[in-house]
């Protein structure tokens, strides 16, 4: 996959002239869309309920500007920004954009040393592509400290100090400052040749004409984005291995747009592709018909469904295609791995780790993995979702249950049909229990089902009869009921607050592992 074409400083300069021009753009809308880009990247590197404090650094220049935009857009998705903005020119737009900023009663500091060592994320909007020379006063100091930061810096269209044409400067202030993330706006600037951390590009307006006549590339938005990601060399996917290391993981369930993607913890390595096979691999440990099985009936979602799944995880674009070339020229590299691994003992508290037959893709930094129960099975869409990530939580605030019986009555799936009303299309659910968090209707759904071959209720307590036969059985949602009955919880719907939800994942974790025990003992799982 080619990598996007660059932009260098004349150019880009040239082109916000010509957006000015006969572009008939004002410099506010090009600074309030850039601004809005780098709010959009913040976001999806990092949502407020993670890193509420944001420290915006900005220089005196149009870059500067981009900062206090998108400080002022970060404010009302809920971040907490301070700025930094040490030397500001008389432009009557910088006024207005401090102005809009204090209205919000957003702080100012003037010790940008000090701040950055109590926030959670900075930005850098400190110098763009403008910039040169050596860094002048009062700046060495900031760059140093970004050099040095121990929280993780987004960079406004250029890490602020770096040469646009030649990168990383070979001394001075930024000799060392390599942020984790850039935003390029509109078109990456020659120095991402040298940057190694995430990469969006952001600027969605400009038309193909003017993208030919500057010899770049529009970049694939999706959506409503205002930003897509990429990578910064177009580099092919990582082969899987177990050793991975995430910053984040993915899950989807492809019939349940309800299942979104999540995000997990930075320290959550988790992979497991038993049984999957793409290619006879010569590393291959074994082999398996449904893994044959599985690989066509995947190419076939795949063509059926036209990245459909992919667009559900919110993927970049590149690896959509990716996905969707390698699936269905069967070159994905799927390999048999033999057990999850998982870094932190917090993790399975809100996180229902991976079981067999996910197909996992490693972009970059970022680990996706995509639940195959669901796409292999298209009647019965299997209703896991692995992960209840903090934004999801923070985003539900109800809770729901439904309890789904499988019962050996004839007439079972009629009961797991009734079910679908419910639980937002979902059925054939057997053994286990889903959870369902839906952000968008702040529902937290847990389906609980039920199987006879759990003949012990671990709690003693038994639930729902069957509507059909009227039999009760026992089992896992048993013990479930009791984690709500320890809770106070006797409704089935409940409103809560986010400790609450946290607390029955919690408990329905102690009462009943969701981790290695079931892992091990379901071999036959299909
Ligand atoms: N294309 C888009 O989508 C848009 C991008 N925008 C952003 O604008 C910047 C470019 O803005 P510009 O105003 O041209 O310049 P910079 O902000 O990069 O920098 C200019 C100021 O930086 C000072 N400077 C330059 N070199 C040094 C140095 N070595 N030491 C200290 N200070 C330096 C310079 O100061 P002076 O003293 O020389 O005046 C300038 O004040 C682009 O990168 C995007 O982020 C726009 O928002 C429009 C849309
Ligand atoms: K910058």
């Amino acid at each position: 996959m080619a990598a996007m074409r660059t932009l260098g400083p004349k150019a880009a300069a040239a082109l916000d002239e010509e957006l000015m021009s006969t572009g008939a753009y004002s410099i506010d809308q090009l600074m309030e869309l850039a601004g809005l880009s780098v709010s959009h990247a913040m976001y999806a590197l990092s949502p407020p309920q993670k890193t509420p404090n944001i420290l915006v650094a900005c220089g005196p220049g149009n870059n500067g500007g981009d900062g206090l935009v998108a400080a002022r857009h970060l404010y009302h998705f809920g971040y907490k920004p301070t700025m930094y903005f040490p030397k500001q020119t008389k432009n009557e737009l910088y006024q207005r954009l401090r102005t809009q900023l204090e209205h919000l009663k957003v702080p100012f500091t003037d010790d940008f040393v000090g701040a950055a060592k109590k926030t959670d994320y900075i930005i850098d909007a400190i110098f763009g592509f403008s910039f040169s020379g050596e860094v002048r006063e009062p700046f060495p100091a900031v760059i140093k400290a970004l050099a040095e930061s121990k929280v993780p810096v987004l960079a406004v269209d250029a890490p602020s100090s770096w040469n646009i044409d030649e990168g990383s400067p070979k001394d001075g202030p930024g000799k060392d400052y390599n942020p984790d993330a850039l935003v390029s706006m509109t078109a990456p600037k020659p120095l991402v040749k040298w940057f190694k951390g995430r990469h969006f590009v952001g600027g969605r307006f400009v038309s193909q004409k003017i993208a030919e006549k500057y010899g770049f590339d529009v970049p694939p938005y999706q959506g409503c984005d205002q930003v897509v990601e990429i990578g910064s060399r177009g580099e092919r996917l990582g082969e899987i291995t177990s050793k991975t290391q995430p910053r984040h993981f993915a899950t989807c369930s492809t019939y349940n747009p309800q299942i979104c993607s999540m995000e997990l913890s930075d320290n959550f390595a988790v992979l497991n592709c038993d049984e999957v096979e793409g290619e006879q691999d010569a590393q291959s440990q074994r082999t398996s018909t449904s893994a044959c099985n599985l690989q066509v009936m995947i190419r076939a979602h795949a063509e059926v469904s036209n990245l459909a799944f992919a667009r559900i995880l919110k993927l970049p674009s590149e690896i959509r295609v990716q996905i969707y070339e390698d699936v269905v020229q069967r070159h994905a590299i799927i390999r048999p791995t033999t057990r999850f691994e998982t870094e932190d003992s917090a993790v399975p508290q809100t996180c229902r780790v991976l079981r067999r037959q996910t197909l996992a893709v490693r972009y970059r930094n970022t680990l996706f993995a995509i639940d195959l129960r669901s796409i292999s099975n298209a009647r019965s869409a299997w209703g896991w979702t692995n992960a209840v990530s903090e934004e999801t939580i923070a985003a539900i605030g109800k809770f729901r249950i439904t309890t789904i019986t499988e019962c050996p009555c004839a007439k079972k799936d009629v009961v797991a049909e009734a079910a679908l009303d419910t639980v937002g299309g979902m059925h054939g659910v057997r053994q286990g229990y889903a959870i369902v968090a839906d952000p968008r209707s702040g529902w937290l759904n847990l389906m609980v089902s039920i199987d006879r071959s759990y003949s012990e209720d671990p709690c003693g307590v038994t639930v729902d009869q069957c509507e059909l036969c009227g039999d009760r059985p026992m089992g896992i949602a048993g013990s479930l009921m009791r984690a709500l009955d320890v809770l106070g919880l006797e409704d089935d719907e409940t409103v809560m607050d986010r400790q609450g939800l946290v607390d029955i994942l919690s408990l329905m974790q102690s009462v009943s592992p969701w981790t290695t025990d079931m892992d091990d003992r379901d071999d036959d799982f299909e």
